[in-house]
């Protein structure tokens, strides 16, 4: 890591997907930075680049053009190994397809990162504790995920990407799927971490979502139209009570 460097940075970054040999401009020249500690949420209209956007943030989608860097580090150069390397270290990822280990129970596939980050087992089994009783799912742990409900999953999905402590959460539509409980439990989480330091870029259509953050990035066919602080005066508390009961689920 480099001192002062932003968390994620984005430079002019452009996406171009073909289909059926038709270019499709899905992100169009953004230039984004998040800084160490930032709550980012992103809202625009469906089809407006979002995913596409924060997918290239994580490397999991390649850019036609433009540069990402993590952490002070040109990230966009590096070869799909190099990028495993970078996610495995640095960032969580919360997605509407959670992509949990089918064969491994809920414990697991939450320890199972800060694992691999190179955490300490007794370290490990401490935080995946601390997160799944944040979640309200501690008597699920031994369960595996195909006996949880798309909510639960969902949940499983936050406390596996937050287990090692990353320093950039990329979250689209976290609360999608759920409902109002479920919605306040990822909120209050996520207020949390974010108290705590944790960076986090969250894709959400829900204005009161997006109201509890420090910062809304809108964008519009692929291009930001509108990048602004909230005034601490009108920002939200995360997953304070009377919250959820409105938000979609
Ligand atoms: N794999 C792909 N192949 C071709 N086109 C794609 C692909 N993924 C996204 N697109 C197109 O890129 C544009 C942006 O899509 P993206 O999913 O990033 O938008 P979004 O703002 O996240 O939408 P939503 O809110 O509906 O999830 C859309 O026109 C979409 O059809």
């Amino acid at each position: 890591m480099t001192a002062d460097a932003p968390v994620v940075r984005a430079v002019n970054v452009v996406k171009i997907y073909q289909t059926g040999g038709l270019p499709v401009p899905a992100v169009r020249g953004v230039d984004l930075t998040v800084e160490a500690g930032e709550f980012v949420a992103i809202m625009g209209p469906s089809g407006s680049g979002k995913s596409t956007l924060v997918h290239m943030l994580g490397g999991l989608d390649t850019r036609t053009s433009g540069e990402i860097w993590l952490d002070g580090r040109r990230a966009d150069t590096l070869s799909e190994s190099g990028w495993a390397v970078l996610r495995r270290e640095k960032i969580g990822f919360v997605f509407q397809f959670f992509n949990l280990v089918a064969n491994m129970t809920v414990a697991d596939n939450v320890e199972l990162p800060a694992l691999l980050g190179g955490v300490s087992p007794r370290q490990a089994k401490e935080r995946r504790d601390y997160l799944l009783g944040e979640l309200g799912l501690a008597d699920r742990a031994e369960a595996s995920p195909a006996q949880l409900s798309g909510g639960e999953q969902q949940r499983v999905a936050l406390a596996r990407a937050l287990a090692n402590q990353p320093r950039l959460l990329l979250a689209d539509e976290p609360t999608g799927n759920l409902d109002s409980r479920n919605t306040r439990d990822v909120l209050r989480l996520l207020g949390k971490v974010h108290g705590q330091g944790q960076t986090i870029v969250l894709v959400t259509h829900d204005a009161r979502v997006a109201s509890m953050a420090d910062r809304v990035v809108s964008l519009l066919d692929g291009q930001i139209v509108d990048d602004g602080a909230i005034p601490k005066s009108r920002r939200r508390p995360l997953g304070a009570a009377g919250d959820v009961v409105e938000l979609r689920s």
